[in-house]
């Protein structure tokens, strides 16, 4: 897997050239979200875990090196089967001498910062600039109740982070849950290795389900259980030990979405093999509301199959899929009438503000989008070219790709930045035609 490594990851700017129509079955790479699951877990469990079919990003292979300054496991990861390896060393956790580092790793970050808790002496965890910028202040006050003291270093609420570990208790806390569901998660997975049980209370408003049902399905898989009362409350019994052994991570759903958008707006037909109906991915729902806008859908237990078709606008609820917007705002600015995506104010602090970023670039194409604070409305057209920044985003990059793929002269500035979680994006594209150089 990824033997060569793809030249347009270090090139300055990659023009797509546009493609007439495909009819193909694209393999996209392990589910981000789950692998980091899968190495949180593996890590906190003390026993031997291999994670086969993994996502080996930038984000992910952070996580995997961070882990591993704690000392108590190795995590080898083996780039020709895609996997991580992760062996307990018999030592106890303990802060690491050197700041662990990060990138822009969102969700490794989060976790991490709860993880820390467990380890001896103070441990400071930190990332690039923007991640210096995300917020993490609900994680801080979430954590002293269950026996961990976390500050933000500058007081700021965002990284660098400052644990002082060794003394992860459990107990009772309350975490707020309207800016991400991250810090819930990390919460939970964490609880795993207290001394006593741990109960979580949501306050507010949970954004994000989805990826709380996949961290309890993570669990489950790997024979943890948890509690819970809905999205209010969850509770983690002290003295559960995950079970070790083999666990396979389906595809990514959040990078499918690439491939269903590029289908939708060139009339084509795509196949995604080993991700269906079973999928606790949120992001999988990207189908249904493609099918409003007009494609026709197939999902099966294992392969999800989508044709586009003329595309009409919708009114949408993205609050559950995040991740995705980016990628039906693509969609939307070649359908007939105006697209609103709605309730979608955690987009503000990913790793770019992504609605001032989509509402930009969309605009440079010539396309009419009105910015809310929370919300897009998308008046699809006939976009034209042109040089789109990607803001160090991954997601910005793949989906002004795609419509790269429709509308000529789509130039893509930083094309490396997709290795945060789709390091072989360019080369997937190239499987459904050889439609891109690069240019500088
Ligand atoms: O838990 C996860 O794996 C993720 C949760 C989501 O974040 P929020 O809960 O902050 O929306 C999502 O955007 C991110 O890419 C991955
Ligand atoms: C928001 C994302 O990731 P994270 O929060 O983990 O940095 C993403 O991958 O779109």
């Amino acid at each position: 897997m990824n033997a060569t490594p793809d030249p347009r990851l270090k090139a300055e700017e990659v023009s797509v050239l546009p493609l007439a129509a495909f009819d193909e079955r694209v393999n996209v790479l392990g589910s981000k979200s789950y692998t980091n699951r899968y190495l949180a877990i593996a890590s906190l469990s003390g026993r031997e875990t291999v994670i086969k079919g993994a996502l080996l990003s930038d984000d992910t292979l952070y996580f995997a090196r961070a882990i591993e300054t704690f000392g108590h496991v190795n995590c080898t990861v083996d780039h020709a089967t895609a996997s991580i390896h992760v062996t307990p060393t018999g030592q106890p956790m303990r802060a690491p001498k050197d700041d662990i580092f990060v990138g822009g790793a969102g969700t490794p970050l989060r976790f991490l910062i709860s993880m820390a808790g467990h380890a001896q002496g103070t441990t400071i965890i930190t990332g690039n600039t923007r991640m210096q910028e995300r917020p993490m202040g609900d994680l801080l006050q979430a954590l002293p109740p269950l026996g961990v003291d976390a500050t933000a270093v500058r007081g700021n609420g965002s990284p660098p982070i400052r644990v002082v570990g060794g003394s992860f208790k459990g107990g009772a806390t309350t975490i707020n849950g309207l800016v991400s569901s991250q810090f819930t998660s990390s919460l939970i997975i964490n609880a795993l290795r207290a001394e006593n049980d741990t109960h979580i209370t949501i306050a507010d408003e949970l954004v994000s389900k989805p990826y709380v049902e996949m961290t309890l399905a993570a669990l489950k898989e790997m024979g943890v259980h948890v509690g819970r009362d809905g999205y209010r409350t969850f509770t983690v019994a002290a003295g559960q030990q995950a079970r070790g052994g083999e666990v396979t991570v389906e595809p990514d759903a959040s990078g499918m979405s690439y491939f269903l958008a590029a289908a939708a707006i060139l009339g084509s037909r795509v196949v995604i093999p080993g991700i269906g109906s079973g999928s606790h991915q949120g992001d999988v729902h990207l189908v249904d509301a493609l099918e409003r806008m007009g494609c026709r859908t197939q999902v099966t237990d294992d392969e999800i199959t989508l044709t586009g078709g003329p595309l009409r606008a919708i009114d949408i609820d993205m609050e559950a899929m995040p991740d995705v917007v980016p990628s039906l705002a693509a969609v939307a600015a070649y359908a007939e009438g105006t697209t609103r995506i709605t309730n979608i104010a955690s987009l503000r602090v990913k790793e770019c503000d992504r609605i001032a970023a989509v509402t930009t670039e969309l605009r440079k194409m010539g396309i009419e989008v009105e910015e809310l604070p929370d919300a897009m409305y998308i008046t699809g057209g006939t976009p034209h070219g042109a040089t789109i920044d990607t803001y160090d985003d991954h997601r910005i990059a793949m989906t002004f790709a795609i419509a790269g793929l429709r509308t000529e002269g789509v130039v893509i500035k930083d094309p490396g930045c997709v290795a945060k979680s789709f390091p072989t994006f360019w080369q997937t594209l190239d499987t459904l035609h050889p439609a891109l150089e690069s240019t500088k």
